[in-house]
């Protein structure tokens, strides 16, 4: 299950995460191990399993945010490109993968202080050396199909409502054409209007070929989106160790 073919983007292999908390006294709290999974271009994976089992800390191992503690993270553009194991990659290669290869939506938007609703959502894109008038007129409609009012474009984000930073962290996310794309719950504090919206965007990256790999709550689109779940109970190290 974890040998390349020619459509493997991402795949892990025996990883393993556990924290150490100093100030507990060096309590050591493991959390998964031997994790192993593949996900191909154009599969929406999703993560299941109970709380607190480990399905964030999973993708902020494959996005660089967290280090991995054993194993292999390997991930690639394309069928020709070469694979790079991001859990042994320098802090510069982790930002150049952040960039070109990997995208992530995470659980919330962390706004930046004075810039507009519409430049969080066309950064990426300028980062990626797209001119700004192109990038800014991408991410308007975007964010015109995630039926955020035209009135909040050129305001800040920090004082939107739940719902309205989570649809410009959304937009941020999905406006790029990453070959992969971790979603962190992205339609946890959405209506069932915009909810429908979002299971469509990943409708439309599943059928450009993006392998995916996210976390949902929401039995429905859960459904929905999964071309397969991969049980995360499977990988407890707390279970393993007991
Ligand atoms: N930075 C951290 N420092 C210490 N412990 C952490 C840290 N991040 C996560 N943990 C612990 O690791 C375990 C797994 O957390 P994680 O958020 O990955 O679970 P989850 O399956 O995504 O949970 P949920 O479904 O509730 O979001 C938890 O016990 C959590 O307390």
């Amino acid at each position: 299950m974890t040998t390349a073919t020619p459509d493997a983007r991402l795949i892990l292999k025996d990883v393993a995460k556990s924290f150490t908390n100093h100030l507990r006294g060096g309590v050591h709290l493991p959390v998964v191990a031997g994790v192993s999974f593949r996900i191909d271009a154009g599969e929406v994976v999703v993560l299941g399993g109970p709380s607190g089992v480990g399905k964030s800390s999973i993708l902020r191992m494959i996005v660089g945010n967290y280090a991995a503690e054993r194993g292999q993270i390997l991930m690639r553009s394309s069928a020709d490109a070469a694979f790079v194991d991001v859990a042994a990659a320098s802090p510069r290669e982790v930002i150049a993968l952040r960039r070109n290869v990997v995208g992530y939506v995470s659980q919330f938007l962390r706004a930046i202080p004075r810039v507009s609703a519409l430049d969080v959502v066309a950064e990426p894109l300028l980062a990626r050396g797209i001119g700004q008038a192109d990038a800014r007129r991408q991410a308007g409609e975007l964010l015109e199909r995630l039926n955020l009012p035209s009135a909040l474009y050129d305001l800040p984000p920090a004082t939107f409502s739940g719902g309205e930073k989570q649809r410009v962290n959304i937009a941020r996310g999905f406006l790029t054409d990453h070959p992969i794309l971790l979603l962190d719950e992205p339609t946890a504090s959405l209506d069932n209007a915009n909810r429908d919206v979002v299971c469509g965007l990943i409708a439309d990256k599943r059928k450009a070929g993006v392998a995916i790999l996210g976390i949902f709550h929401d039995e429905e689109v859960r459904c929905r989106v999964a071309t397969r779940i991969v049980d995360v109970s499977g990988f407890s190290a707390r279970r393993a160790a007991a």
